[in-house]
């Protein structure tokens, strides 16, 4: 199974609600699609998200890096040699780990059809099925705790707050929900980098004081302050999760090495795709450190390779945030992997098991 083309195009789907976040306010999906053509008929899917504020990847970004970098690299390898694509593909430039997650996926998609076998098989196994997190977006009180209310209601056992819009509101905000949900779902924070370590740690000992319990605090800090992620884990009794701080196995190491953090958060548009994905979860295996696998605002296309990992690592892999498809107005996709409210499950089908994208729009070369 040879690549004979590497096809670019646009998906959009609008959200059900506005994804709103201390970094930025979304109200649709509009990701970069990446198919990968090979002699044998086979087709590969993957998805790129242009998450700027977080990845630095733009449409522009990798248009350019998968068109004119990457692609041409690839035409004529055998699937069969997937070390060595991925190598290719890794290799190919700096960062843009957005545009390689795409290719990745669309690669390792074909690698499960070239064995006819699903991708969490190929990866080691697992249970076929998952459950999510939910995100309730930063926004008024009164509409916080009633998008929580009405997720609970709708079967989710674990609330994803975002926070670090405004300190003193955010400690509100999250004592209103816990009134409202508790003892009904596990509640995490994500303030996205909107604190400094300092107000952190004020937060969280207002909100461990009055006895909320949380199950952990996402980035409170900015990503570079890997100082100020320590600061924090050193001083509050909630677990501190990296997410914006850590995207490679490298920032993993010296961030568990400086006890920076407890937990991982694992993306495949940080990674740069599955393979260091799968690297970064058997080094916090070692270290004895859980991981959570997460998105971006994506649908159903790179969310199913996520799920995928999730499955097959799910040693380390102890918490799973993949509710893009959830937040998304439709699934484009035909086949693949079912998202069924905080339940995901996959098929038998071989890789991805993606048989069509709707609504998909080719980009011209
Ligand atoms: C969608 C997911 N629950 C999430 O919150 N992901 C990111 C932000 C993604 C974005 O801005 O597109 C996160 O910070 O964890
Ligand atoms: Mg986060």
């Amino acid at each position: 199974m040879k690549i004979t083309e590497v096809r670019l195009g646009m998906v959009r789907v609008p959200l059900k609600t506005p994804f709103k976040t201390a970094l930025r306010t979304v109200d649709t999906v509009e990701d970069l699609i990446v198919s990968i053509h090979t002699d044998s008929g086979h087709v590969g899917y993957g998805e790129a998200a242009a998450t700027a504020v977080i990845t630095g990847d733009t449409h522009g970004s990798m248009i350019e890096a998968i068109g004119k970098v990457i692609a041409p690299r690839l035409i004529g390898e055998d699937i069969a040699n997937l070390n060595r694509i991925v190598r290719l593909v890794q290799t190919a430039l700096e960062r843009n780990t957005s545009a390689k997650a795409a290719v990745e996926i669309a690669v390792y998609d074909l690698w499960g059809q070239l064995y006819e076998t699903p991708l969490y098989r190929m990866l080691g196994g697992g249970e076929p099925v998952i459950t999510t997190d939910i995100t309730i977006s930063v926004d008024h009180i009164d509409k916080m705790v009633s998008d929580s209310i009405s997720a609970v209601d709708r079967g989710f056992e674990s609330l994803k707050i975002k926070v670090g819009k405004d300190i003193g509101l955010d400690v509100e905000r999250v004592k209103a929900i816990h009134a409202a949900v508790e003892g009904r779902a596990l509640l995490r924070l994500d303030a996205n980098q909107g604190w400094t370590a300092k107000q952190a740690v004020h937060a969280m000992h207002a909100l461990e004081d009055a006895g909320v319990h949380l199950e952990l605090l996402e980035q409170p800090v900015r990503a570079q302050d890997i100082a100020g992620m320590k600061y924090v884990s050193d001083r509050v009794k909630t677990p501190v999760m990296a997410d914006e701080s850590v995207f490679g196995p490298l920032e993993v190491i010296e961030l568990i090495e400086r006890r920076a953090a407890d937990i991982i958060n694992i993306k495949l548009m940080k990674t740069g795709g599955i393979s260091n994905a799968i690297r970064i979860a058997d080094i916090a295996a070692l270290y004895g450190v859980e991981c959570m696998i997460g998105c971006m605002i994506e649908t159903s296309i790179s969310v199913a390779a996520a799920v995928h990992v999730a499955i097959a690592k799910s040693d380390v892999i102890t918490k799973v945030d993949l509710d893009g498809p959830s937040l998304c107005a439709f699934d484009p996709v035909d086949g693949g992997v079912t998202f069924n409210e905080s339940e995901i499950s996959v098929s038998e089908a071989p890789g991805l098991g993606i048989r069509a994208i709707r609504g998909y729009k080719p980009i011209s070369a």
